[in-house]
């Protein structure tokens, strides 16, 4: 007997009859998987098809994307061979309710639970029995099959696990089946978190009671309401910010979901798409309806699509996971590269980044990372013609920098997209490149409308380093370590344009640092720092921003002070202030004589939250203005 049996694994497109109906060697099979309770239904054919098959549903099906060719006959028999036989008489053959989703215990099916307990423990393993159970006797037939199958609740944690996810979206939550497995899976930092979308309260309720139980309560935000106004609400702040996301809601609106996740997705980041088999319809034109339509097209339209690598995964009804490949452009908006992976050493001109950024080079190296240098080298020429006449080549030489900062930008991503181990470090950034760009217009190299345009091409580029490490050290002492690197370009160096430079680096330090987003290690570099002292400082992060002093020099500290700030501000900046009031606060303080600096932290950076943006916004102002009333007025003076 030449016989297959095909399978979707935990399919329920079983119509009992087709398949009773062929050989007889897989109706023994088939009967013992039910008396098991076994999710999978098998769909068997003869070599020769027609025999088994006068239903043209079981064509369709077998020739859908989804159908898989599991075992030769003889591996089944094989595996059901211990299989119990009891009460199967007793089943009602198509009651599919039955056997739709039961928790599996068989031995040989063990493998669908984790054994070791460490991405499902005990509480998540229970909870997940439980979201079954209730699933499936409290809810109707229809919606109950709502919910995803165990394997591929399985195959969710996988991927979210092997992909070291943290920040997860899920666009359907129902009663939360598969929220618990991607929960359970992510990332076990206080940074993890899975936002749910869904708009039926009830349902949200229940699972909301479910991640209670699986201790899992704290690392999800349910978004109540509408998944569209949800997902456009995220894009606002959160593109490129996601590294999994599950879509599992309507399907008339699959491309909508598809366009917008894969907007919010990472480069590298993954997207799983339900349902994609439909019962095999999304493969039988026979089916226009907007259901099998929604996700048709959206299949039709992934073929075609070079921002991601796509794989159908015949399991269930079908799913599709896609992998968000890096462009060729710096300027999309949802180009945020791999997390932790990106450093950027910032400092004034000689101050010490390309010794730096050697060291660390080598350090990461025996720490079992690749890293690799990305830096602009200019045309050695240019950079001449630019220090002997700024006012001439200001604007032109700035343009040049900004579009070698910007291919530093997509050939980093490249490089971090090849392997996990990769670790980019940028020597002077997009980021410093903009300071160089806007003290020089400052300065009168550039005419505003010129700065206007670089503004607005600068603005095209999506940078986001994982740590910025800012070097200090004063003018002067970059001045002296220039002269003695004695680069031929940079022999007319003047002191006023490194104090200009160091006045511009200080105010956008100031402004990344309270934006947020990046960490930010500031190191005293009157004495060089080492590699070794950054990354230690890095390995014990807990902080979103260090000010690291590794001398006793007190020169540069009071540059630096207004970053050092009572606890009560803290408490103060939640309460919502006036810029008066905050003015007054800075000054009773007594900040501006502050010249005790240690380690310091900034811990409401990592919950902006209690913070509103007009606070945000008051409090860099303000701080900025100190900075400039304080230290900068000379330099004011000086440039005017
Ligand atoms: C297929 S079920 C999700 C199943 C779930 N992922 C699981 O494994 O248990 C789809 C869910 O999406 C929700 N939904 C459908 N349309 C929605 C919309 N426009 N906004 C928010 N949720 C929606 C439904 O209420 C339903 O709970």
């Amino acid at each position: 007997m030449n016989a297959f049996l095909y399978g979707v694994i935990g399919q329920t497109y079983q119509r009992n009859s087709y398949t009773v109906r062929g050989s007889k060697s897989f109706v023994k099979p088939l009967k013992l998987f039910k008396a098991n309770n076994i999710t999978n239904t098998l769909i068997a054919c003869t070599n020769d098809n027609q025999q088994v098959n006068p239903n043209p549903d079981l064509t369709s099906l077998l020739s859908a994307p989804g159908s898989l060719l599991l075992h030769d006959l003889e591996t089944i028999h094989q595996l059901v061979k211990d299989m119990k036989e009891e009460s199967f008489e007793n089943q009602k053959e198509d009651d599919d309710s039955k056997i739709f989703g039961r928790t599996l215990t068989e031995q040989k099916f063990r493998f669908l639970q984790d054994l070791s307990g460490v991405i499902w423990n005990e509480k998540v393993a229970e909870a997940l029995k439980h979201i079954r159970e209730l699933t499936l006797t409290q809810f109707p037939y229809e919606e109950a099959c709502m919910m995803i199958s165990p394997e591929q609740g399985k195959f969710l944690s996988f991927l979210v696990r092997a992909i070291g996810a943290r920040r997860c979206l899920e666009i359907g939550t129902f009663t939360g089946y598969s929220s618990v497995c991607i929960a359970a899976a992510m990332r076990e930092d206080n940074e993890s978190i899975l936002y749910c979308l869904e708009h039926n309260e009830s349902y949200a309720r229940t699972a909301q009671r479910e991640w209670t139980s699986a201790g899992l309560l704290d690392k999800v935000r349910l978004v109540l309401g509408d998944a569209m106004t949800a997902l456009q609400n995220l894009a606002v702040e959160k593109r490129g910010w996601f590294d999994f996301i599950f879509v599992d809601a309507e399907k008339e609106k699959y491309r909508e979901y598809y366009e917008i996740s894969l907007a919010l997705l990472r480069v590298g980041g993954v997207l799983c798409i339900d349902d994609t088999c439909w019962s095999g319809r999304v493969a039988d034109e026979k089916y226009q309806d907007s259901e099998t339509l929604g996700i048709r097209d959206l299949l039709d339209f992934m073929q075609q699509d070079s921002r991601v690598f796509a794989c159908p995964i015949p399991i269930f009804d079908g799913m599709v996971v896609a992998l968000k490949l890096p462009t060729t452009s710096h300027c999309d908006k949802s180009q945020i590269l791999l997390s932790q992976k990106i450093i950027d050493v910032e400092g004034n001109i000689a101050v010490g980044k390309t010794c730096l950024v050697q060291s660390l080079l080598s350090r990461l190296e025996t720490r079992g990372m690749t890293p690799c240098v990305f830096e602009e080298d200019p045309n050695h020429a240019f950079l001449a013609a630019f220090y002997d006449k700024p006012e001439t080549f200001g604007f032109s030489f700035q343009m040049y920098m900004l579009k070698l900062a910007q291919q530093v930008v997509i050939k980093s991503q490249h490089y971090l997209f090849r392997d996990s181990s990769n670790v980019a470090l940028i020597d002077r950034s997009v980021w410093g490149n903009r300071v160089f760009a806007e003290c020089n217009y400052h300065l009168g190299n550039f005419s505003r409308e010129e700065y206007e345009i670089y503004e607005s091409v600068y603005n095209e580029t999506q940078f986001q380093p994982d740590y910025l490490i800012y070097l200090d050290a004063s003018p002067t002492v970059c001045l002296e370590r220039a002269k003695k690197r004695g680069r031929s370009a940079e022999q007319g160096l003047q002191l006023s344009y490194l104090e200009a430079l160091d006045t511009f680096h200080l105010q956008h330090l100031i402004s990344t640092i309270f934006e947020g987003r990046v960490k930010v290690l500031v190191f005293n570099c009157h004495i060089f720092c080492t590699a070794e002292q950054i990354l230690e400082k890095m390995r014990g992060d807990s902080y979103d921003c260090k000010l690291i002093w590794n001398d006793q020099s007190t020169e540069r500290k009071e540059y630096l002070w207004f970053l050092h700030l009572p606890e009560d501000c803290y408490y103060k900046m939640a309460k919502g202030m006036t810029n008066e009031e905050w003015f007054d606060l800075l000054y009773s303080w007594n900040l501006f004589q502050t010249t005790e600096i240690t380690d310091i932290c900034l811990p409401w950076l990592t919950s902006q939250d209690q913070v509103t943006s007009y606070q945000y916004q008051a409090f860099k102002r303000l701080v900025c203005f100190a900075l400039s009333a304080s230290i900068t007025v000379q330099f004011y003076k000086h440039i005017k």
